[in-house]
């Protein structure tokens, strides 16, 4: 990959003429993603379920930045099959992978199972689907893949507790992963971000989603208010920095409505 030294000792990679896949790509946080990676010159494969969101969407961004440069691609994060293909045919369209960012994310405490599966193994299986294609040991040039956690993935969110175990788990992943990459030599680094509240689709209907614990809506209420909002636009730089900065890996990006700050990572064998 192409790196530039800046001041700091920070490296960052140019995303000039990069591919990206973006996962929840034509909505809330993964929408802008992916408007973040097409004004800094990557190529993009926008993955979704959602045909009518990406319908219009496409057509906006075909005007904005030229249809050589764009895919959508139907896809449920969910089905191996689909996700397999969507690796392929980006392959086959843009001749490689170097970023995937494994956004797409529900919150319903009603339907948990399902919120594990998306949350969670969704992540899991786009990851190692990925590989197949990314890891140096395969043939891959390397990259970068940067999972969308949460706040929720680094403290509880009481009203949410299947929602907080799913993002639990993709902080965990994203640290084990990180590390298991760097020791084989796979040539891909793996962040997590964990924004606090955005106002998004997802962020909204709130005493419905939280199903079982509907009654606890107050006291989520209350935390909102303690957190604030967090702007997109910090979002988005904060997931950029963990695109770009060749020096992050393993890293787990908190993004609060006035700062953001790098969790430490906590050693079992000290
Ligand atoms: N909004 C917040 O406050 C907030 C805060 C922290 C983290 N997050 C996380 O950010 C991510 C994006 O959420 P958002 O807030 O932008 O929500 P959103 O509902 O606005 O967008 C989610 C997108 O994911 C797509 N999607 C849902 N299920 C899918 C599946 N099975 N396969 C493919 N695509 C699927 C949707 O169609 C949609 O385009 C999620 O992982 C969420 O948990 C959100
Ligand atoms: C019901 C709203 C759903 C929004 C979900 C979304 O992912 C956002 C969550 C944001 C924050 C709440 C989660 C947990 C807060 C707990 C601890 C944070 C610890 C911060 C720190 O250690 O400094």
């Amino acid at each position: 990959m192409t790196v530039q030294q800046t001041p700091l000792f920070s490296w960052r990679m140019s995303l000039s003429g990069k591919v990206a896949v973006v996962t929840g790509a034509v909505m809330g946080i993964g929408k802008a993603m992916t408007e973040k990676l097409l004004q800094n010159g990557a190529k993009v494969a926008l993955l979704d379920m959602n045909k009518t969101e990406a319908e219009s969407l496409m057509q906006t961004l075909t005007k904005q930045y030229g249809q050589e440069r764009l895919l959508f691609l139907h896809c449920d994060v969910e089905q191996e099959e689909q996700v397999k293909a969507a690796f392929q045919k980006t392959m086959d369209t843009f001749g490689g992978i170097h970023i995937l960012c494994n956004n797409a994310g529900i919150l319903n405490e009603s339907t948990w199972e399902k919120m594990i599966s998306v949350n969670l193994v969704g992540v899991i299986r786009a990851t190692y689907l990925v590989l197949e294609h990314m890891n140096k040991l395969k043939g891959g040039q390397g990259g970068v893949i940067v999972n969308t956690a949460s706040l929720a993935g680094i403290g509880p969110l009481v009203s949410c507790p299947v929602y907080t175990a799913s993002k639990h788990g993709v902080v965990g992943f994203t640290r084990a992963m990180s590390a298991a990459s760097a020791l084989s030599g796979y040539g891909v680094r793996v962040n997590c971000l964990c924004p606090g509240f955005v106002q998004t689709g997802l962020f909204s209907n709130i005493p419905a989603r939280l199903g079982p614990f509907s009654h606890l809506k107050d006291g989520t209420q209350l935390l909102v208010e303690k957190f604030g909002i967090v702007n997109m636009s910090q979002v988005v730089e904060a997931f950029f920095e963990l695109v770009t900065d060749e020096t992050k890996d393993g890293a787990a990006l908190l993004v609060f409505q006035q700062e953001r700050k790098y969790m430490p990572a906590v050693s079992v064998t000290d």
